[in-house]
């Protein structure tokens, strides 16, 4: 795994495929750079168990994701990972957690809804689970999933208690 470099602040995918931050959808930082070979290895291993239980299929595909930090008082609102130009070839979503233990921060579960919305809905299903982004757990779930990540409080405010994740996708290339 490469030391973490350069983090910038998180961006956000419009629908309409413009990128750019936007601090009341997600607060979080950003390294994009980032190279993981080691996890990305070890998804591929079992990529095929988890594109039959989530009944997605991706025969081509290549990885994309960075790591994420996020500190006190950052989130991402509720959103899905698909929608707009250059994201539709996502197909299955990852999310690998680390944080310091004993873990030094409250909140930030990832909150998956239990059903999934096209472009454009405003209304919040109401239905949902918590996930805890527990140390070296990963949780793999469908781009199309309204999800979002919970505020987390990290009262020391150093980055290093707070809650990492290299969050990204197996995206087909045959589209
Ligand atoms: O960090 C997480 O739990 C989810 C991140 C996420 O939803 C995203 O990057 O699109
Ligand atoms: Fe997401």
């Amino acid at each position: 795994m490469r030391e973490p470099g350069r983090f910038i602040e998180s961006k956000v995918i419009h629908d309409n495929g413009s990128i750019e931050t936007d601090r009341s959808i997600r607060r979080s930082t950003s390294d994009i750079e980032f190279s993981a070979p080691e996890l990305v290895a070890a998804i591929d291993d079992v990529r095929h168990t988890v594109e039959s239980i989530l009944g997605v299929s991706c025969p081509a595909g290549t990885f994309e994701y960075e790591l994420a930090s996020h500190g006190d008082g950052d989130f991402f609102a509720a959103h899905h990972d698909v929608g707009a130009p250059g994201t539709n070839s996502r197909v299955l979503t990852f999310v690998y957690y680390l944080h310091r233990t004993p873990k030094k921060f409250t909140g930030g579960q990832l909150r998956i809804y239990d059903v999934a919305v096209s472009a454009g809905q405003t209304s919040y299903p109401t239905s949902y689970r918590d996930f805890e982004p527990d140390n070296d757990s990963i949780v793999f779930f469908r781009p199309t999933a309204f999800h979002e990540v919970r505020r987390i409080a990290c009262p020391s405010g150093q980055v290093g208690d707070g809650r990492f994740a290299i969050n990204g996708w197996l995206c087909r290339t045959d589209i």
